[in-house]
């Protein structure tokens, strides 16, 4: 079973050596003011230098200007840019054009009405982020650690390849996997002790998880047949 991890919103030392020891495919790190888990240019650039290659390097970012576009691309040189906000297509390519780097696109899921935008960033973006919307009340666009109907996902023929993300956890990400089928997950407050606070034990239990559903996968698989 071939499927990428991503664990986002890191922010020590620590907790980058513990997903990445793991086999994080990807790790993120979140430039957004109101976010617990912000971090400025160069701490993200310190972070991203210290990944050397080990994985895939993601910068969170939401509706940037053309100036913090820049100074991501020259100052911190991540693998990717996730762009978590109202970037129509036409920004997302102008950005993807600028900066040479890939675009993970997440946009925001509550209800089957809401994949109709995939068609729209199907070709710009590299890869999209199915994350759930922004609850009432919440000041993030993301980070909220609150999960959608991941059935939802399963009229999606042919799905596009796309990351999972919003509230998943070591307790939930089984299911979420088997009902939703991504070529990816994604998690951040679900690794967490306190909202932007990772926490070394909470990642190990989520790739424990992961690595119990590898072990069972095959089983299931020949049970079904
Ligand atoms: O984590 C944040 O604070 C954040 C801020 C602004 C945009 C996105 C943000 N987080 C991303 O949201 C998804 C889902 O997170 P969760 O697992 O539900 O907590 C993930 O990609 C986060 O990095």
């Amino acid at each position: 079973m071939k499927l990428d991890v991503k664990i986002c919103g890191l922010s020590t030392p620590e907790t980058l050596a513990a997903a990445l020891a793991r086999g994080a495919s990807h790790v993120g790190f979140v430039h957004f003011a109101k976010s617990p888990r912000h971090l400025d240019v160069a701490a993200m650039a310190d972070h991203v230098g210290s990944v050397a290659g080990r994985a895939e390097t993601v910068i969170v970012t939401v509706d940037p200007d053309d100036d913090l576009v820049t100074r991501f691309a020259t100052e911190i040189r991540p693998d990717w840019l996730q762009l978590h906000g109202k970037e129509s297509p036409e920004r997302v390519a102008a950005i993807k054009a600028s900066t040479g780097l890939k675009i993970m696109k997440a946009l925001p899921i509550a209800e089957a009405a809401d994949l109709a935008a995939i068609a729209d960033y199907l070709n710009v973006a590299d890869r999209l982020l199915l994350d759930s919307r922004r609850p009432k009340g919440s000041n993030l666009p993301g980070g909220n650690g609150v999960a959608f109907d991941w059935r939802i996902l399963a009229g999606l023929d042919p799905a596009p390849p796309y990351m999972l993300s919003g509230g998943i956890d070591a307790d939930n990400v089984v299911d979420a996997i088997r009902s939703a089928r991504p070529s990816g997950i994604d998690v951040s407050s679900g690794v967490e002790s306190a909202p932007g606070v990772k926490d070394v034990g909470r990642i190990h239990s989520f790739f424990d998880a992961l690595d119990r559903l590898r072990m069972e996968e095959p089983a299931r698989k020949a049970r079904a047949s």
